[in-house]
């Protein structure tokens, strides 16, 4: 499978036209075309024509498409799924997954023919307790992708406050990361919500790297570059990346497990993250 960056992830209304013809020439590595929460009831319909004729229209470039569609179990989310089958959309993201079923029932929704990859909100009580059930839907449904989480929805269910540094969310967090990683699935981290605090914001994205995300949901173009450039590796990380990489190719190395360079010991597991780091920014 060829590696994408998911470092951003900008979710806009669907029903906001200005927005989705900005998605094409923002530098966000996905865009989330939203039919669920941004979306009022009665705009529901329109928004889902205006989505559809965005993704037709193309001209998103090297983006990730993802359309989040309404729940299955709302009066619009079975339409939406069969609105986007066969249609130039990357992804699917369903909200408030909460078990394996509704991973796999979103696989029947798209049908034997189905192109897109699937993607599931972690946002409920229920998905952090069943995360790890969820990830192992993988197995059976290997269009799925990637996790989201949806901290607006959990700090609603839980009652508990997102406050900087975000405490009380970090159990939740690492729960559905290492279930995330147990399945081989990517996880993207949840949005900021306050747009005029940068500093705040990029603290945010730094703890989200440094738990193990791919990267972060966002709610606004002004998010976008500060997230790519804590998600993407600095050049001091690079630096050291390539001297490791190759470093058990050497002659000399080629019978250890182990070297010590610079004053740091050096295994092969290293090499291979130094690799895969190289290879996020060597994708052209
Ligand atoms: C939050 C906003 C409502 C703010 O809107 P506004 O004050 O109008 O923004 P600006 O005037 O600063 O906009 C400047 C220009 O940028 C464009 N813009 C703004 N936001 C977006 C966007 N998200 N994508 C693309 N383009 C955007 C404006 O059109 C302006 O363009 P121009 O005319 O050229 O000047 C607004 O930012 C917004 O709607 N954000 C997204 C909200 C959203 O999608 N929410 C749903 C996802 S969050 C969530 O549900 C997470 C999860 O489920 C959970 O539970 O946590
Ligand atoms: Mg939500």
């Amino acid at each position: 499978m060829p590696f994408r960056p998911r470092r951003s992830a900008l979710y806009m209304p669907g029903s906001n036209p200005r927005a989705l013809e900005k998605a094409r020439s923002l530098p966000a590595d996905v865009v989330i075309l939203d039919l669920e929460d941004s979306v009022a009831p009665d705009e529901k319909a329109k928004a889902r024509d205006s989505v559809l004729r965005a993704v037709a229209e193309g001209g998103f470039g090297t983006r990730e498409v993802v359309v989040r569609v309404n729940g299955l179990d709302t009066p619009w989310g079975k339409e939406d799924l069969a609105a986007f089958v066969g249609t130039q959309a990357d992804a699917v993201l369903v909200p408030k997954v909460s078990s394996r079923a509704d991973v796999v029932a979103v696989q029947a929704g798209l049908g034997a023919g189905r192109s897109m990859a699937i993607w599931a909100m972690m946002e409920t009580p229920q998905a952090i307790l069943a995360a790890a059930e969820i990830a192992s839907a993988r197995a059976e449904v290997p269009g799925f992708a990637a996790m989201v989480m949806g901290t607006n929805d959990l700090a609603k269910e839980t009652r508990a406050t997102l406050l900087p540094g975000r405490r009380a969310f970090q159990p939740w967090l690492a729960t559905c990361l290492i279930a995330a990683r147990s399945s081989g699935l990517d996880i993207i981290d949840g949005v900021f919500n306050d747009l005029e605090d940068a500093a705040g914001f990029e603290a945010e994205c730094r703890q989200g790297r440094e738990m193990g995300f791919d990267g972060k949901t966002l709610i606004h173009p002004r998010q976008i570059e500060p997230c790519n450039q804590v998600f993407s590796p600095g050049p001091d990380e690079l630096a050291w990346a390539e001297r490791i990489a190759h470093l058990f190719d050497l002659p000399e190395n080629q019978s250890l497990g182990v070297v010590r360079l610079e004053g740091r010991m050096v295994e092969r597991l290293h090499a291979e993250m130094a690799q895969r780091m190289l290879a996020t920014v060597t994708r052209g």
